[in-house]
């Protein structure tokens, strides 16, 4: 091989952009919550609770040192998403079909002509159309690209997986536009 490969070729490795895809899906980053879907105008589930798993996919360009940011910082971020919503009766603040008032001390949700009750400080009422995998996944992926951790111009896909068990999960995904 010529010198000028040689530097071609150690050039070429050095200045192209390599991207890798970055997983976490650790045993921690779960969050345990009381939730009903609302499948139409007049169904709803019974109140009921779940074991939430969440897990993250981020694409980022590596640099020159074959690193692309400290993913404990990722992780931290994700674990704080799980925190805010653990150990709560979550609801949908923007749901079609169920309204959510309240007073100094309580939540009201009408469904269907029924009206429910609870404690605020047992509740978070979120910006989500349903408690679904689908929209819990969409929320905590904007969560996350409004952190400082995910603003970094090295990440360039990012997908948020949440599980309400084994085997079932929704993934909301985003792709920074060039
Ligand atoms: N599109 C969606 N459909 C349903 C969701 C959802 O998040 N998105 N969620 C539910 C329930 O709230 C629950 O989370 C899952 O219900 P279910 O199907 O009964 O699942 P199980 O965990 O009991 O699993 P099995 O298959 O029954 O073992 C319903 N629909």
């Amino acid at each position: 091989m010529n010198n000028n490969s040689e530097h071609s070729h150690s050039t070429d490795t050095q200045s192209a952009q390599r991207s890798v895809i970055l997983t976490f899906s650790k045993e921690y980053l779960k969050f345990s919550a009381a939730h009903f879907t609302v499948f139409s105008a007049t169904e709803r589930e019974r109140l009921h609770g779940h074991n939430f798993t969440v897990s993250a996919e981020l694409e980022v360009i590596v640099g020159d040192n074959g690193f692309a940011s400290n993913y404990r910082v990722y992780k931290d971020e994700l674990k704080r998403c799980c925190a805010e919503l653990d150990e709560y009766l979550l609801l949908p603040g923007n749901s079609p079909y169920l309204t959510v008032s309240d007073s100094e001390r309580y939540f009201y949700v009408t469904f269907n002509g029924e009206e429910m009750q609870f404690l605020k400080a047992d509740t978070r009422v979120l910006p989500i159309r349903n408690t679904t995998v689908e929209e819990f996944s969409h929320y905590i992926l904007q969560q996350l690209l409004a952190s400082d951790v995910f603003s970094d111009g090295s990440i360039t896909a990012l997908s948020v997986c949440v599980g309400s068990g084994p085997g079932q999960e929704g993934k909301s995904c985003w792709q920074r536009k060039h």
